[in-house]
């Protein structure tokens, strides 16, 4: 079984991804950091899955993630990741000052080729949680102001964080494409 290659420039991701389905699925990482295009969730990941199978030449595996504020109609969306840079948790947690409505969701898209010039397809999951001042060790990203049933992400135990998580849940639906397609790994 050939290790399918996982092009992305986060190690957090690695480990999560690794941590979820490391036992059904070898995977090889490769931190290339691919352009990412503006557009749907589906668009983005997709795009960036083309262009990762032309660098490959062969099978990859991407992921693209979002967080989803409801009082500002999705933003900043897949954009979270220069907001955060910029804003920090700190800014986030402010962007959403003026409203009442702190629900976020989290979502995390995965898209599989089987090599370049096929196409990608698309494995979501969400998890649902407010904005909150940050809590826990920060360590991956925007995880201390997410907070999902009264705790952070970064407060969470990473074993629970992975059998609940946006990733999980899309990584479930890769898993359930693997098992019933005859592609082999
Ligand atoms: O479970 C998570 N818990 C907390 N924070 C998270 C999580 N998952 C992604 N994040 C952060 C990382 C980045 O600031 C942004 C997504 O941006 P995104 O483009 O998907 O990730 P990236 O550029 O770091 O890696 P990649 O090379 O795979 O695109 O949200
Ligand atoms: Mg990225």
């Amino acid at each position: 079984m050939a290790p399918l290659t996982f092009v992305t420039g986060n190690p957090n991701k690695v480990i999560e991804v690794n941590a979820i389905i490391g036992n059904a699925i070898s995977i090889q990482p490769l931190a290339l950091d691919i352009p990412e295009i503006q557009g749907t969730l589906t668009e983005i990941a997709s795009d960036k899955c083309r262009r990762a199978a032309h660098i490959i030449n062969g099978p990859v595996l991407v992921e693209d993630s979002a967080l989803e504020f409801r009082a500002m109609k999705g933003l900043p969306g897949p954009y979270i990741k220069y907001f955060l840079e910029s804003l920090g948790n700190d800014g986030l947690n402010k962007l959403l000052d003026p409203y009442e409505d702190k629900h976020a969701e989290a979502v995390c898209t995965f898209a599989f080729s089987s090599g370049p010039d096929m196409d990608p397809l698309v494995f979501q999951g969400r998890l649902e949680g407010k904005i909150v001042p940050a809590r826990g060790p920060p360590i991956f990203g925007w995880e201390p102001i997410f907070e999902h049933n009264g705790e952070t992400l970064a407060e969470m135990e990473h074993n629970k964080k992975n059998k609940l998580s946006h990733r999980y849940k899309a990584l479930v639906k890769f898993q359930e494409w693997l098992s019933q397609t005859k592609f082999a790994l």
